[in-house]
């Protein structure tokens, strides 16, 4: 069943005029489904960040709707669109942006506080994310006395806090050396396989793509193909890798 339905999703930036217009998203429709795991791969420039923020209501479309779980974003207003995003959906970015002046338990905690839950609670449920990540350890510590593999599992723990029926991730491997890049995908498909949460990420990096179920690939803000998992990861790498050379642009991480 579709979590995410996009439709004919255009995005301008700037300018009235043709001329100082750029044109970053062209008519993209796209439906995700429930517990599923993808990512969103393109040229630089491709927009694919913007379709991300777009679908996550960060960002408005120009013209075209979203709705997630049967509720169209642009016809809630700003305050009810700002709590759905808190209870719903969760984000993990490139740069963690965790907080350095809170521990680890703190920053996973943060979702919770702002959603008053009690103490017992956010006590249970950040010891349960920290088991589930393999981060018990550092709960105590600050964001930087710890690695950045533990710092990206601790901002995963964090948008998971309130059981959000979609994660967005941007880039989420970006600062990540390989071994840390498996761990946090492996993260991911943890997140699918037992708390049954949708995974939606952008990304470069062929190695993290081929840990998805799918992989939508977009080219000057349309989208160009898909294609779904089917044999090993390895044999999915290499379908991606085929698909991207088809696609032609920057090169790829590996
Ligand atoms: N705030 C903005 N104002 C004007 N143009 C923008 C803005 N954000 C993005 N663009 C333009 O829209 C297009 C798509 O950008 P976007 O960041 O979505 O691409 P991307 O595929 O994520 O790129 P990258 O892989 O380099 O991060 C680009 O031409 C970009 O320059």
């Amino acid at each position: 069943m579709p979590i995410l339905e996009a439709n004919t999703i255009v995005k301008v930036y700037g300018g009235s005029s043709e001329e100082g217009a750029t044109r970053a998203l062209d008519g993209v429709s796209l439906s995700v489904n429930e517990g599923e795991f993808v990512a969103i791969m393109g040229p630089s420039g491709s927009g694919k960040t913007t379709l991300l923020n777009i679908l996550s209501g960060i960002d408005k479309p120009t013209s075209g709707t979203v709705s997630i779980r049967g509720t169209e974003l642009s016809e809630m207003t700003g305050d009810e669109l700002a709590l759905f995003r808190r209870r719903q959906l969760g984000f993990v970015f490139q740069e963690f942006n965790l907080l350095d002046s809170l521990t680890v338990k703190e920053n996973i905690m943060l979702p919770m506080v702002l959603e008053k839950k009690s103490a017992a609670e956010m006590e249970s449920k950040a010891k349960s994310l920290a088991d589930l990540f393999d981060i018990q350890s550092t709960l105590d510590k600050y964001p930087y006395q710890i690695s950045g593999g533990q710092q990206q599992r601790t901002a995963v723990s964090r948008a998971l806090t309130n059981d959000p029926a979609i994660i967005f991730a941007d880039e989420p491997t970006g600062n990540l050396d390989s071994k840390a890049s498996a761990v946090i995908m492996e993260s991911f498909e943890k997140i699918v396989a037992q708390l049954a949460t949708t995974v939606l990420l952008v990304t470069h990096d062929v190695f993290a793509a081929s840990y998805c179920q799918k992989v939508v690939f977009i080219k000057d803000g349309m989208i160009h193909s898909s294609i779904v998992k089917k044999g090993s990861r390895k044999e999915f790498l290499d379908r991606i890798m085929d698909h991207l050379a088809v696609l032609g642009g920057r090169s790829y991480d590996l």
